[in-house]
């Protein structure tokens, strides 16, 4: 695995049911890249060989978040790099903790 990044969107939201609304439709845009995700009560985490792409994800989360309704938007973004593909994965991080 090449990368991962954490992405918290926070869609500006008169209430915490449009902001669950919001977020749910940039969740839904992660899910269908069709990349491993894991998402988390603060930010969901996406992994991929494909730096660029995850990068992409990332500014595009903001246009969803934009589409969703939302005046603004912050994002809060980590990011793992390796371009020889031996970061820990996602699974190698919390299966442990998952039962799996
Ligand atoms: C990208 C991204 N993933 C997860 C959260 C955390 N989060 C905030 S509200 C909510 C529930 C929506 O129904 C979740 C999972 C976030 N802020 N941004």
């Amino acid at each position: 695995m090449s990368a991962s990044i954490a992405i918290q969107v926070l869609p500006q939201a008169g209430n915490d049911q449009e902001l669950c609304q919001r977020v749910d439709q940039v969740i839904a845009y992660i899910q269908s890249t069709g990349l491993r995700y894991e998402v988390g009560p603060f930010e969901t985490t996406i992994e991929g060989e494909d730096y660029d792409q995850l990068m992409d994800i990332a500014k595009q989360c903001q246009h969803v978040a934009i589409q969703a309704g939302a005046k603004s938007v912050s994002a809060y973004i980590k990011v793992v790099y390796q371009p020889e593909g031996d970061i820990l994965t996602i699974d190698q991080k919390i299966g442990k903790y998952q039962g799996k």
